[in-house]
């Protein structure tokens, strides 16, 4: 079984576009979890463009689903998690600027950092994921950071699938494997979507959750299109 945590950080950019509390954001999450998903999942930047902090705290006031909080470890996020204790922090190497995140771990590189912060929150009882690139080295090396789990970052898979190229899942079953056999758990995300879900599930072994927001909210926009220009219709009658 593979939970599903949606990313709810796109409803946070669609808010912060007109400056009020449309979408409610904690609404959505509540209304996500009455769905059925198993998790709600947020990345709040430095710049806060998005999910702002003080969004994290009061999402965990709601959320009694898996909570999610994903980001680079730097001090102040560090204290946010700390403070707000979620089931889960994931802890991505993303810079302060990069449109979205286009990188895992070099877990050689920044072991002494990564087994510090890891150490720090699992005395807190905050279960820790770290992404990275599906590269066996850099599972090896996920696997003396003290980490519970990695998540296997799936850009390049969804867009090589989205081109024909089945291939690509390989070092990735590969990688999840590996992990098992190393006694971390596993999860993925990024760009998975309706389309490449099913194939990845199916080709990935132990796959224990899966974080989806923007293709995910996307697609809710499609699905939603049809019925809510219906709705208008009928009212301007
Ligand atoms: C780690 C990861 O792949 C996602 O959290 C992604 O970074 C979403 O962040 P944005 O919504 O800011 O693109
Ligand atoms: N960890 C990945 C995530 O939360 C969602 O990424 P995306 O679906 O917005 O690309």
């Amino acid at each position: 079984m593979t939970k599903l945590s949606v990313n709810i950080n796109k409803i946070a950019t669609l808010r912060n576009s007109r400056g009020g509390n449309t979408p409610d954001l904690l609404k959505v999450a509540k209304d996500i979890q009455g769905f059925g998903a198993e998790g709600i999942t947020i990345h709040p930047r430095p710049d806060e463009r998005h999910i702002r902090y003080q969004d994290a705290y009061d999402l965990k006031a709601i959320v009694y689903t898996e909570f999610n909080i994903e980001g680079n470890p730097i001090p102040k996020f560090i204290d946010l998690v700390l403070s707000v204790k979620p089931t889960q922090v994931t802890l991505v190497p993303d810079a302060e600027d990069a449109i979205t995140s286009n990188a895992g771990w070099d877990t050689k590189k920044y072991k002494d950092f990564l087994v510090d912060v890891i150490a720090e929150f699992k005395r807190n009882d905050i279960r820790t994921s770290i992404f990275v690139d599906p590269v066996t080295k850099i599972i090896e090396g996920a696997a003396k950071t003290g980490a519970d789990r990695i998540e296997l970052y799936t850009e390049e898979f969804a867009s090589e699938y989205a081109k024909g190229n089945k291939d690509v899942v390989i070092p990735y079953a590969k990688c999840a494997q590996l992990a098992i056999d190393l006694k971390l758990g596993v999860n993925a995300g990024h760009d998975l979507s309706l389309d490449n879900i099913k194939f990845f599930k199916e080709n990935v072994p132990g796959l224990l959750e899966v974080s989806i927001g923007h293709a995910l909210i996307s697609e809710s926009i499609y699905l939603g299109l049809e019925n809510v220009i219906n709705m208008y219709l009928h009212r301007l009658k």
